[in-house]
């Protein structure tokens, strides 16, 4: 068979086109933009009218050489020779199709789940349509949204054959980084390619549509993060990092990047003036109605679920996915995720729809995120003396995150405590600075996550975009910027213990604040207790 190129693959609805737009000159406008592939679905059409769509339709993508694809309708897809036949879990069976079908005829089944995908298999499908990922206006969705998450694990059943898969449902050129790069399986297997529908076919300018989604889906592809899956820089010294760190402490202070924090409000002002002290600004902000607006001008987005309420979710939901779209850093702190059902449903919500670029935990936290019951919690705090391999485990949970998302722009993982390990699946920097106040007053772990979301502005605002860096959810070095937020705060603690002024946990909280305001490069070196692994 010729090969397909699935990447940009074109579901039509005929429903969806702007008052006025002719259908033909809207899949022609598609095809000059780059889509690889089209379906033409027609639900409702009589058949002799869908027989002329389809003919003329047919000719169209043939003057593009771009194969043709009819849903559901094999006598529609024989009468016209299509390319290919796409059918639902409750259409003509695959197997049957196959008979029924030249040789050749590419056939596509959309699944929902990993018993379809099974099936889709067995029968000898071609390729897979996994959706719906997202949930969407163009379908009535009589089954379960299935997040990047799950499409990953369907992709990995696919591992060893010769099966392709595209994800549907949703997609859009806002969400499009984020499948790509989420829907991915352990072994690496990536989507073939990703159905658009809406934003295609809404358009005045399907061209321009077009074009925008395959332009992101090339530079997806340039950037070569598929193939980078597992291969992290691991040339970092102690002395690199601290060289890094103080780079980022002087970043923060000369371009003092806008810290967008939707935090719990047990902190918040803790935070935002923590922020300040460290040289960037904070807006502390949840409603939905402004997460776009935010995102076109922070540096990083902080989410911290401590007092989570339904409004502040829809809020972080919106957040991280417009954080995502305009690939800015995104700081993940899942407080309290052991404590309740509630938390717990949230926390996979929203890591199934944005990508973290740092999870922030303590020991109870990652455990349940990790499924681990080696450490309890006790509400927002943890119990006990902690991991018996707190390296090893960190450096899997990372691994693990990393599992969900392709590239570079992989997750980075902190484990906090008395002693804080950090990892991005490959390295894993342990940090023995802080002090016991800072387990005396409330909310130690949430400032700190404004203090890496601080330090990861500043790291991404130093890298340089280079062009196949495009394709990327986040630039900069997000493993520095986790390390820098952490000594930021826990070297400041140690100098703000032992002033006079501070006489136990209520005055150190002021002092804490003093101190990260007077941070210094100076300080950090002189400090720094850094080991990297
Ligand atoms: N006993 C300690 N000695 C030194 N440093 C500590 C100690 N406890 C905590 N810290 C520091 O304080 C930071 C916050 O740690 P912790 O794990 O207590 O956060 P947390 O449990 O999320 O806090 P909270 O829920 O109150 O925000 C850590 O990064 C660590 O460096
Ligand atoms: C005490 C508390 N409860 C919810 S969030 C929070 C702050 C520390 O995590």
């Amino acid at each position: 068979m010729t090969l397909i190129d699935y990447s940009l693959y074109l579901v039509t609805d005929r429903k969806l086109l702007p008052p006025g737009k002719d259908y033909f000159e809207s899949l022609e406008q598609s095809l000059r933009g780059g889509v690889t592939i089209v379906q033409i679905r027609e639900k409702d059409t009589d058949t002799a009218e869908f027989l002329d769509i389809a003919l003329r339709s047919k000719d169209l993508c043939d003057r593009y050489k771009v194969p043709l694809i009819v849903n559901d309708r094999l006598d529609i897809a024989l009468a016209v020779q299509a390319d290919g036949l796409h059918v639902g879990q409750r259409d003509m069976p695959v197997s049957v199709a196959r008979k029924l079908l030249p040789a050749n005829t590419i056939i596509g089944v959309s699944c929902n789940n990993l018993q379809e995908i099974e099936k889709a298999i067995q029968d000898g499908a071609d390729y897979v349509g996994i959706g719906a990922v997202w949930a969407t206006t163009t379908k009535d969705l009589d089954k379960p949204v299935i997040g990047v998450r799950g499409v990953g694990e369907m992709l990995q059943r696919l591992d060893g054959t010769s099966i392709k898969a595209v994800a549907i449902g949703g997609i859009k050129s806002q969400n499009l980084l984020r499948t790509l790069h989420g829907s991915v399986s352990p072994n690496n297997h990536a989507l073939d390619g990703v159905a658009v529908v809406s934003e295609i076919m809404g358009s005045l300018i399907p061209e321009q549509a077009a074009a925008r989604l395959s332009e992101l889906i090339s530079s997806f592809k340039r950037s070569g993060c598929i193939h980078k899956a597992l291969s992290v820089s691991s040339d970092y010294s102690v002395t690199t990092v601290i060289d890094g760190v103080v780079d980022l402490l002087n970043c923060v202070r000369e371009r003092s990047p806008l810290i967008h924090q939707i935090t719990n409000n047990v902190v918040i002002a803790q935070s935002a003036n923590a922020t300040i002290a460290l040289g960037a600004s904070p807006i502390m902000a949840t409603t939905v109605q402004e997460m776009e607006d935010l995102a076109k001008i922070h540096g990083a987005l902080l989410v911290n679920i401590g007092t989570l309420v339904p409004t502040a979710y829809e809020g972080m939901m919106a957040a991280g996915t417009f954080a995502n779209a305009r690939r800015k850093p995104v700081v993940f702190d899942p407080v309290g995720v052991g404590a309740s059902e509630f938390r717990k449903k949230a926390v996979g919500g929203l890591l199934n729809t944005w990508q973290s670029s740092v999870i922030k935990g303590n020991a109870a936290e990652l455990a349940a995120l990790a499924g681990s019951n080696e450490v309890q919690s006790k509400g927002v705090d943890s119990v006990g003396s902690g991991f018996k391999d707190p390296v090893s485990f960190v450096r899997n949970v990372a691994r693990k995150e990393r599992k969900h998302s392709i590239s570079s722009s992989c997750c980075v993982v902190v484990l906090s405590g008395k002693i804080d390990y950090i990892s991005d699946g490959t390295n894993v920097a342990v940090l023995e600075n802080g002090h016991e106040l800072l387990s005396k007053m409330t909310g130690s772990g949430c400032i700190s996550g404004s203090c890496i979301a601080s330090y990861c502005a500043a790291a991404m605002s130093k890298a340089q975009m280079a062009e196949e860096d495009q394709g990327k959810m986040v630039i900069g070095d997000m493993f520095l910027g986790a390390i820098g937020g952490i000594l930021a705060l826990t070297i400041s603690a140690e100098l703000a213990a032992v002033r006079d002024d501070v006489k136990g946990p209520g005055t150190f909280f002021p002092a804490l604040i003093d101190e990260l305001s007077l941070l210094s490069s100076r300080i950090i070196r002189e400090r720094a207790r850094i080991q990297i692994l």
